[in-house]
């Protein structure tokens, strides 16, 4: 499904209730069944990565399909591996044979798992053996996704000797593993982070009732509308002192005009302002999924940029660098990789591709919902393969048309090659 997105002439007092946060869901949904699903948890996020998690807890067969969701099978890996007596094979889409997992089956077999490569070794399928893990001392590189710690230390309670896990390198994503801990100790488990060094000791989780907040990564696409089209927009249900790091996505948006104002506790109103930085410097290591966000809000507002930490963002849905780059240079702006971990704009721009304004997702549901509000700089982009917002946010583009967007279907054939 593709979608030819006409925006509205302009967006006037706009209220979205965003989805709720799909990476506190899956911990939530992950830590609960840890306590035999005796909490109550009001609502969790519902959308393709959710559902993956929930079907695959309450599954009782051999055969485990996590589809696209990279915390689904980081989580789930580290779940069935301390199962005893349980027997699986976990596995996901093409992309995710390709989203290394090594560094985390390695860190289990340590603490005493017994894990197999299916297929090529370091990547999903996996072949896992439940049992009672031993746990202890384990070190491992935080420097390629915070995921396999988040993993390790929601499982790390039930490990006979509990887990010492020190982290070497620099590492990625931190925030996730704060949400990680966060969610932990609200169901009562303790964990001692002393520097590189974080330990949990044997115990268990106690049920809890918990309300899952809304979703800051998803909040970003409505700061970047905001700042294109300079409307009133609130967004409702997201956390003031929230366990996401990317709230950071007020300080961000600051840089392109946006005062964001809370009405109340969960009631955010983004206003716009001419006041823009003339440059833009950033470093997401710590927030990887506002990378598409802010590029593209950087490239059509003119603003030169030069944006770090962005290592992680080739092993996730796609690779991002190669994604951004590709689909930017078709709106004409030619962006630099100054090197491996970040991006880089100049001004250099060329004229735009004929095919110019069918944007390719490439299976990553980030491309559609950061390429989306381009429409209000240029009317009929294209969207290809819109449906890909259901990774974490399925009620995108109803949200666009409540507030005056005009989605056309546009076959595959009347779009250039
Ligand atoms: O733990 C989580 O919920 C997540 C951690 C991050 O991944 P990495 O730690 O692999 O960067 C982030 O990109 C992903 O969307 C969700
Ligand atoms: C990277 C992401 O998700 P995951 O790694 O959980 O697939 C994302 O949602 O941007």
């Amino acid at each position: 499904m593709n979608y030819r997105i006409i925006p509205p002439e302009e967006i006037n007092d706009a209220v979205i209730r965003l989805p709720l946060s799909k990476s506190i869901s899956n911990r939530v949904l992950l830590i609960n069944a840890l306590t035999g699903n005796r909490g109550s948890i009001a609502e969790v996020a519902q959308c393709d990565d959710t559902s993956a998690m929930m079907r695959a807890l309450d599954s009782a067969e051999n055969n485990i399909d996590i589809g696209a969701a990279g915390t689904a099978m980081r989580f789930l890996t580290a779940y069935f591996a301390m199962q005893p007596g349980r027997e699986v094979t976990v596995d996901g889409t093409e992309r995710m044979r390709r989203r290394p997992v090594k560094i985390l089956v390695e860190a289990l077999r340590d603490c005493g798992a017994d894990i197999e490569y299916v297929g090529e070794e370091g990547f999903p399928p996996l072949k896992i053996k439940g049992r009672k893990l031993k746990g202890g001392e384990v070190s491992l590189p935080a420097d390629v996704s915070s995921q396999y710690i988040s993993a390790l230390l929601m499982v790390a309670p039930y490990m006979e000797h509990g887990l010492r896990l020190e982290l070497t390198g620099t590492p990625v994503s931190a925030p996730y593993i704060d949400m990680t801990l966060g969610l932990m100790k609200q169901w009562g488990v303790e964990a001692d982070a002393d520097g590189s060094v974080i330990s949990v000791a044997p115990q268990a989780y106690t049920p809890v009732d918990f309300t899952v907040e809304a979703d800051w990564s998803a909040a970003s696409y409505w700061f970047e509308l905001g700042a294109f089209s300079f409307g009133d927009i609130k967004l409702l249900g997201l956390e003031r002192d929230s366990l996401q790091g990317d709230s950071r996505v007020i300080d961000y948006f600051r840089n392109f005009g946006i005062e964001a104002e809370w009405d109340d506790r969960s009631s955010l109103e983004l206003n716009p302002s001419p006041d823009i930085s003339p440059r833009i410097n950033l470093d997401l290591t710590e927030q990887p999924d506002l990378a598409q966000t802010l590029t593209v809000t950087c490239c059509v507002l003119n603003l030169p940029f030069h944006i770090t930490g962005l290592s992680t963002l080739k092993i996730k849905e796609t690779d991002r660098i190669e994604a951004l780059c590709t689909e930017l240079r078709k709106l004409s702006f030619v962006i630099d990789r100054p090197d491996d971990s970040s991006l880089a704009w100049e001004g250099r721009r060329v004229p735009a591709d004929s095919s110019g304004l069918a944007i390719d997702t490439y299976d990553d549901h980030r491309m559609a919902l950061a390429f989306a509000p381009v429409a209000f700089f240029l009317p009929g982009i294209v969207i290809r393969h819109a449906e890909v917002v259901s990774k974490s946010y399925p009620e995108y583009w109803d949200h666009l048309r409540a507030i005056g967007f005009t989605l056309e279907e546009v076959a595959d054939d009347n779009l250039p090659e």
